[in-house]
Order: C-alpha cells, then structure tokens, then sequence
C-alpha cells in the first residue's frame, strides 16, 4: 500500500527512545515519525524488541533515554513528561490498542454490543439507542452479525473475538492506533479474512498506525513504511516495498528470503 504521506503533519515521533533490559533486550536508539493516516510497521524476528518498543511508544512503558512525542489535541505532547493519569486518558480518549490476544482488548463476559459501547461510554456518550445503533454498526463493519449483540465474546470464536476488538477500538475514531501482532495466534485462512477486513478499515478511514508483526507478508498488505528491527536497533526503513522487494541490510535479506527461524 504505497501511500505518500511527507506532507501530512507529524502524529507520533521517537526521539533516540531506549529501553532495555539486557544488551540488545528491548530497543535502542529508535527514532522515527509517523505521519497522519500513515501506517508504519515495525518487524524483526522474535526476541528483536518490537513489543517492547511498541509498550514505550503507547504510553506503557516508561524509555530508559529518550522522547516519545505527540501531537494531539492539544498540541506537541512530552508522552513521559505527562503524568500517568493523563497518558491513560490519551489512550481511552485519542488512541486505540489492538493486542494479540483479544482476551487481553475485551471483558468476555459482558455482551459484545457492550464491548464496543464501553468506549464510546468513556467518552461521554450515555444515549442506549445510539450506543446500541453503533455497536450493531461496528460489528457490521467488522463482518461480525450484528445480530449477535447480545452475546458475549466467550462464546465467538478467535477470530471472531479479533474483529470484535477491533470494532471495540475503532468505534471511538481514535487518533492513532497500536497493534501487536493483530493477527497472530490466528488459523492461516481466519488470519487472510481478518487481514483482509483490516486493510479494507485502515484505507476507508485512513488510520494512523504503529503496528507491530513478525510476519512480513501482513507488513506488506498493511503499512506503508517499515521499522526493521534486529537486537533491539533498527537496521533499516523505508517503503514497505522498497524495503521488501529491494532490502539492503544483509539481516533484512534474510528474513525476506525467510531464512531466518522464529
Ligand atoms: N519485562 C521484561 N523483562 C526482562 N526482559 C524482557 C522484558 N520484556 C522483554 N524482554 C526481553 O527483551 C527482548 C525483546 O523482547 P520483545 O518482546 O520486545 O521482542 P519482540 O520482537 O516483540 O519478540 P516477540 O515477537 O517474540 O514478541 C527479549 O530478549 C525479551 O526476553
């Protein structure tokens, strides 16, 4: 998905962030920006510090060194700069996660339409019928039967739990949005359907995106630049496509030749 986006404004910038807990365990030196309704993908092997840099760059994980920046509401935040309490809000308010397991995104035992009510809540919203209209529409726009909505999710399958946290995290519109791995975990055919309903959202709504996959061919269908990540550093980005039809770091080569084992 090649989608020029130099002349959009700056959303979310890393300035030198490190955290890590070993030499080369966790991220090193990152820096970056992500530009609005741009989705940059952060891949490596397992154990190259992705999740690690996405925990600092949401608001998780406090960097060793270094500053995540974002430009939201109100202006350039200092995201370690905030205080908790307000990183909390920037995440139920502007931003948006995706985790891998959606057991870890969703409460299984309330309904599905509450699911994706519950945020909309916390914004504020408090109408039954709206909040009730827009989870049936939500569930739509996942493909999942908006006649289930008063099910709860411990009774849909995995995959089908995957699209009901993604319709959950969505339906507030947030800024930005974090995802890990958003499809792993996934039967093959579960994950091309469900990767296929996500790049259809992220281009319909334009979504600004950190998403974190050790799978290159997600990286490819989804994000427009890439982060290659090997013992915590980067050691290249760029297009998606440059990177995975012409990669220059002999690391890169390999994982795009699939060389490298998990
Ligand atoms: N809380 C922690 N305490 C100590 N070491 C950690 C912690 N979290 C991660 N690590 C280590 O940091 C390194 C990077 O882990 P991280 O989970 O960020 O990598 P990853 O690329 O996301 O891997 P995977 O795809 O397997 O999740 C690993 O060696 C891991 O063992």
């Amino acid at each position: 998905m090649k989608r020029p986006q130099l002349e959009r404004p700056a959303l979310l910038e890393a300035r030198d962030v490190t955290r890590l807990y070993g030499p080369g365990k966790g991220c090193e030196a990152i820096d970056f920006t992500l530009h609005a309704g741009e989705v940059l993908g952060i891949v490596g092997e397992s154990g190259s510090g992705k999740s690690t840099l996405l925990r600092t760059l949401c608001g998780m994980e406090a960097p060793d060194a270094g500053r995540v920046l974002y430009h939201g509401h109100e202006g350039e935040l200092d995201l370690y700069a905030i205080g908790e309490a307000r990183r909390r809000a920037l995440l139920r308010m502007e931003w948006g996660l995706v985790h891998q397991n959606p057991r870890d995104g969703l409460r299984l035992g309330v309904s599905a339409g509450a699911n994706v009510g519950e945020r909309l809540m916390a914004l504020g919203q408090r109408h039954y019928g709206q909040l009730r209209a827009a989870g049936q529409d939500w569930m739509g726009r996942v493909e999942l039967d908006p006649g289930r909505i008063d099910d709860a999710p411990q009774h849909f399958s995995g995959g089908m739990q995957q699209r009901l946290q993604i319709a959950r995290t969505l339906v507030t519109r947030p800024r930005l949005v974090f995802m890990d791995e958003p499809t792993g975990g996934l039967d093959v055919s579960v994950q091309a359907r469900l990767l296929d309903t996500l790049r259809t959202l992220v281009r319909e709504l334009g979504l600004s995106v950190v998403l974190v996959t050790h799978d290159l061919a997600v990286a490819r269908l989804l994000a427009d630049r890439l982060l290659v990540m090997r013992r915590g550093r980067v050691v290249e980005s760029g297009l998606t496509d440059q990177i995975l039809d012409d990669p220059q770091h002999a690391y890169t080569q390999l994982l795009v030749s699939s060389v490298l084992t998990p």
